[in-house]
């Protein structure tokens, strides 16, 4: 077992990791930090429970402690639900000691850092040699990607690893969990849709292009398709649904696509990692699927699940398709914990 602490626990996010860590095959929750406003508490008297499913018996009674190096000790991984401003701070100065598995936005563009879906690109994890050596770093940060972003380059390596691509569209319909639980108010979003959501047009178009990217000597040559995003917040509790239109530079059968999206499977299938879905992408036939309250939990919130899948005879070489993955399990805490599972079977 690796002890493991969770940075910003009391979170929506941070929930997420502690219901998925507390009965972990191989990780043991050792330590849970958050804001001074939690420190010192139970911490069930510190976190507002927001899951559905019960607080854990067995983190009740830990004391929060401070987001701060010199309140840690004894663990191998921290995972991190921090606010990106914090994460930025903190992040680095954890990693000189410890393994950080990040779910912020903080470190995720430095050229230095794995921006890591394990099914995806697994050789970014190369990267962290070079990280050590040019921060001087005991420890490491790996990041998992934006929630919209893990979904939709999940469906889109196996494309891509068939053809060129030439350009993807894509729309957003964005569940309000992303936004945390007092990002965006009730009487904001019932009865609405907010067509913007800050800075997250301009992940998806640049953490996307990274992780298909390629590696080349100690950074990551972005790959070279355009990709243009709009993102709407809608009335869902959990769940981000995509509408995904590619144009490729060669024509296809969408047959082939659909089989490849099925067979689908990665490293941490073929290792056989906890965390991983048996089918990381669900293809389905329904005219009306996917939708977010029956797809969302899908493999334990760890699949993205595709449908709508067709031939779009308007553009020449193109498709379409609309996509549902759990934006706080495999767009957040789900991803940062697969991360882990992986770096514990390949480096440690
Ligand atoms: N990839 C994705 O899809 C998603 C990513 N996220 C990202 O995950 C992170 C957490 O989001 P979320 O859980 O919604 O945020 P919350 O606001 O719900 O939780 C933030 C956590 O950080 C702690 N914290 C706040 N301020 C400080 C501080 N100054 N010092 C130390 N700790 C602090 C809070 O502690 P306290 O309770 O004491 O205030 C709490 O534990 C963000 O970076 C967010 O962008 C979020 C949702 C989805
Ligand atoms: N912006 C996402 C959630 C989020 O916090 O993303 P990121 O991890 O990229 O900051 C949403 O609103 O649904």
């Amino acid at each position: 077992m690796l002890k493991v602490g969770i940075l910003g626990a009391t979170g929506m996010v941070g929930q997420r990791f502690v219901s998925l860590l507390a009965d972990h095959p191989d990780f043991e929750i050792e330590v849970l930090t958050a804001s001074p406003r939690s420190a010192g508490k139970k911490y069930e008297d510190a976190a507002k429970w927001y899951l559905d499913i019960e607080m854990p018996e067995s983190v009740k009674d830990i004391t929060v402690v401070n987001t701060d190096p010199k309140e840690v000790e004894d663990v191998d991984i921290l995972f991190s639900a921090l606010p990106s401003n914090i994460a930025a701070k903190v992040e680095p100065k954890f990693a000189e000691k410890y393994i950080v598995a990040s779910n912020a936005s903080a470190m995720r563009m430095e050229p230095d850092v794995p921006l890591l879906i394990p099914e995806v690109n697994p050789e970014s994890l190369d990267l962290i040699e070079i990280q050590q050596e040019k921060r001087g770093w005991e420890g490491f940060i790996v990041t998992n990607p934006n929630c919209s972003t893990i979904a939709l380059t999940l469906t889109l390596k196996p494309i891509y690893d068939l053809f060129d691509i030439k350009r993807v569209y894509v729309a957003t319909m964005q569940a309000v969990s992303g936004a945390g639980y007092a990002g965006v108010p009730s009487m904001a979003i019932l009865d609405n849709i907010i067509p913007f959501i800050s800075g997250e047009e301009e992940k998806i178009e640049t953490e996307t292009l990274k992780i298909l990217g390629t590696l080349k000597d100690d950074s990551i040559e972005p790959a070279k398709f355009k990709i243009t995003a709009s993102c709407h917040r809608v009335p869902v509790l959990d769940g981000h649904t995509e509408a995904v239109f590619i144009e490729l530079e060669e024509n296809f059968d969408i047959e082939d696509i659909k089989d490849a999206m099925a067979k689908f499977k990665g490293l941490p299938q073929k290792l056989n990692l906890p965390s991983a879905p048996k089918k990381p992408i669900i293809v389905l036939d329904d005219e009306d699927r996917p939708q977010p309250r029956i797809d969302r939990d899908n493999e334990n919130g760890m699949a993205v699940t595709v449908g709508r899948l067709r031939k779009d005879n308007t553009i020449e070489n193109s498709l379409k398709y609309v996509l549902v993955g759990h934006n706080t399990i495999r767009g957040a805490a789900g991803a940062s914990v697969l991360n882990a599972e992986l770096i514990k079977e390949t480096i440690l």
